[in-house]
């Protein structure tokens, strides 16, 4: 692992939620290397959105040069007045908030239009992101992580024993589960701090103002597992990213037609061809729009 401090590495190493593989998986970032892998970069009215497409099941794209770095940094100018918690959970022998063995970061949550900045970064995404309606997602989660600092492969989807029991909860009925993580990064650590995706042996080691967006759930809401993720442990200096967990009601994102539930990828790969695609007199083969 080059230079990375050794103590750092035997703490993340004896830590039950990681493991060598992910660590390893972690440091060996896949640009290039995987044959699956392809970027395109499509326009939106006069934006450019470059897209690096990871992985198609389950769904995984980066967003390159996504937030201009100029916005990451007043983001986080703002951020540093926010006073910012450790990240724990609730420790099942004792019930009582203990600091997250899975989970080493601080975090805050902030509401969309909570600063102009925010709000700024908020309207930037979904001009340019037009098939997901980013209004039905959660508050930002903003995350800092300093050295030492990770967040070990997990699951994004809220897990309840049953669908009828989730309903019981209004503000799962309301939004649904989590259908989509959109994470963007304002500050990358010096070492260490890529996300991690261990099913598919991937890891993307992210640029000042990149995003990453995959999905969590698959086309009929089940729990998509391979949408495992965690935040590499950070080696040197600090990370710092904010998450938008978007719920799935009112982002459905099925094909019209389709007789098997399908998600309708293009949408997500290319919302601009798209919106040309569906001015056109569009008819499905299965005849559900015939007149
Ligand atoms: O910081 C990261 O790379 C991952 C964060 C994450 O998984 C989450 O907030 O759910
Ligand atoms: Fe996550």
């Amino acid at each position: 692992h080059g230079s990375v401090d050794q103590a750092l590495l035997d703490e993340i190493m004896n830590n039950p939620h990681w493991s060598e593989e992910y660590v390893n998986t972690c440091n060996g970032d896949k640009i290039g290397g995987d044959p699956g892998m392809y970027c395109h970069i499509y326009r939106i009215f006069l934006y450019t959105v470059k897209v690096e497409v990871r992985s198609l099941e389950p769904f995984l794209i980066v967003l390159k040069e996504f937030i201009p770095i100029e916005y990451a940094d007043s983001f986080l100018e703002e951020i540093k007045k926010e006073e910012l918690h450790i990240q724990s959970t609730v420790d099942q022998n004792t019930g009582k908030n203990a600091p997250s063995v899975g989970r080493n970061a601080n975090g805050t949550f902030l509401t969309h239009h909570r600063y102009p900045i925010s709000s700024k970064i908020f309207n930037h995404i979904q001009q340019r992101f037009p098939s997901i309606d980013f209004r039905k997602a959660e508050q930002f989660q903003v995350l800092s992580y300093n050295s030492g600092g990770h967040y070990a492969p997990h699951n994004d989807y809220l897990q309840y024993v049953s669908e009828e029991v989730a309903n019981r909860c209004p503000w799962y009925r309301e939004g649904g589960n989590r259908l989509m993580t959109f994470l963007f990064v304002m500050q990358t650590a010096d070492k260490g701090g890529g996300t991690v995706f261990p099913r598919i042996a991937t890891s993307v080691q992210p640029s000042k103002g990149d995003a990453i967006v995959w999905l969590n759930l698959d086309a009929e809401n089940g729990k998509l597992e391979t949408s495992l993720h965690g935040a590499c442990p950070i080696w040197e200096g600090t990370k710092t990213a904010a998450t938008l967990w978007v719920r799935v009601r009112g982002n459905e994102l099925l094909l019209p037609c389709a007789n098997e539930k399908q998600f309708d990828i293009e949408r997500l790969l290319y919302p601009s061809e798209k919106q040309l695609l569906l001015k056109r007199d569009w008819k499905c083969d299965n005849g559900c729009y015939a007149e």
